[in-house]
């Protein structure tokens, strides 16, 4: 039977938005004061005024997330959420759906892109699935599966009120747990063959935006299947007119979505740094900005993947790359990339020498 998300709360009775049930902590206001004491900092050191660009952003707000005078990001992870998608049964991908299992087993041997980059960057990877059809869970995989992938959400919404509760509250308590264990940056990454159409359709319900302009290639489909991507995302918006970003993640979305936009609230409420990666990670962390705005504040930018919604989402929530690189790979492989410019903008904070230590007056 095919049903309206608002009939999907009547029948449970779940007020969604209105109970907070993802706050499990408050999210803390960044500390001004160490922004400001980060800002005369940044000032002091021996270079023109500005010269580091956005290395200078990055230190400056890690200074206000972590509250501290030099940021200690040496604990780095990068989470890769796995989930299948209903939808992949129309073709809307370049691959089959068994790629999803194949590509875990992938990461759990290091032999991704993103264990090769989060390696370089000395981040820890962990996968965990919340929605494959793989079974059993390898060995090594964070089992929280919710559901062996979503509904085919041509057909009915991708997933209940309540599948969406689990699986954001997985993320959420992921991130509580390596916040806990000292990580101070991290990297919600995905695997979910189908999974751009799926984010294309939440960006465009987000947005507003025309899907023609907004729905790219993903794996790389060709130009007919490209058409019929928009066309599935066009009829799945009308047949389900989400209201808000949470009725789009019920009817739309991913678990492996759900789980990251559970991870960024998450980490917000535990004064981490979120590094989004692609098209995939950020319409998660601008759901999770729908949802509790202040997550903003915790967000980083990586890179610009070559998916047209990711830019259109980036200027919504003003962010601006760090790195354009025409990638199109997800998992985190982006975010993984520039985790050294993090590092790099605090050893430069920390290590170059002030104006003051050459005898120097400080610029005005
Ligand atoms: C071997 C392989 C490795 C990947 N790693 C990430 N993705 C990426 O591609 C998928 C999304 O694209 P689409 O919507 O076109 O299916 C996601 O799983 C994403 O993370 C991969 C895809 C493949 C084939
Ligand atoms: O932008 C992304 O994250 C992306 C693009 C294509 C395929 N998978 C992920």
């Amino acid at each position: 039977m095919l049903f309206k998300t608002k009939n999907i709360y009547r029948k449970r009775g779940i007020a969604v938005g209105e109970k907070k049930w993802w706050r499990l902590r408050e999210i803390p206001d960044l500390d001004v004061e160490m922004e400001e004491a980060a800002r005369k900092r940044v000032r002091s050191l021996t270079k023109p005024v500005g010269s580091l660009g956005m290395l200078e952003e990055i230190f400056i707000r890690l200074a206000g997330i972590t509250g501290e005078t030099i940021p200690d990001i040496r604990k780095k992870a990068v989470v890769v959420m796995c989930g299948d998608h209903g939808v992949a049964q129309a073709g809307v991908s370049a691959y089959p759906q068994e790629v999803t299992g194949l590509m875990m087993e992938n990461f759990l041997r290091g032999k991704a892109a993103v264990n090769v980059l989060a390696e370089l960057a000395r981040a820890t990877v962990i996968v965990a699935d919340l929605g494959s059809l793989l079974e059993p869970v390898p060995e090594g995989v964070i089992d929280c599966k919710v559901r062996k992938g979503t509904r085919n959400f041509l057909e009915e919404p991708a997933m209940t009120v309540s599948e969406v509760i689990q699986a954001v509250e997985v993320g959420v308590r992921l991130a509580h747990q390596l916040g806990g264990q000292g990580v101070r940056l991290i990297a919600p990454g995905e695997m979910g063959i189908g999974n751009t159409t799926s984010a294309s359709a939440l960006a465009a319900a987000l947005t507003g935006k025309d899907v023609g302009a907004l729905t790219g290639r993903g794996t790389g489909i060709t130009d007919e299947n490209l058409v019929r991507k928009q066309e599935v995302i066009r009829q799945a918006l009308a047949l389900h007119q989400p209201g808000n970003a949470m009725e789009a993640l019920i009817c739309v979305g991913g678990l492996e979505i759900a789980g990251m936009v559970g991870l960024y609230l998450g980490a917000a409420q535990m004064r981490m740094a979120a590094v989004m990666d692609g098209l995939i990670s950020t319409v998660a962390a601008a759901i999770a900005v729908e949802m509790e705005p202040e997550v903003k504040s915790y967000l980083f930018a990586s890179h610009l993947s070559a998916e047209p919604a990711h830019r259109i989402l980036l200027n919504r929530l003003q962010l601006t790359p760090l790195i354009t690189a025409e990638m199109r790979l997800g998992e985190a492989s982006g975010a993984s990339l520039a985790f050294p410019l993090f590092d790099a903008a605090v050893a430069l904070a920390e290590r170059m020498a002030t104006f003051a230590d050459l005898g120097l007056p400080e610029p005005d």
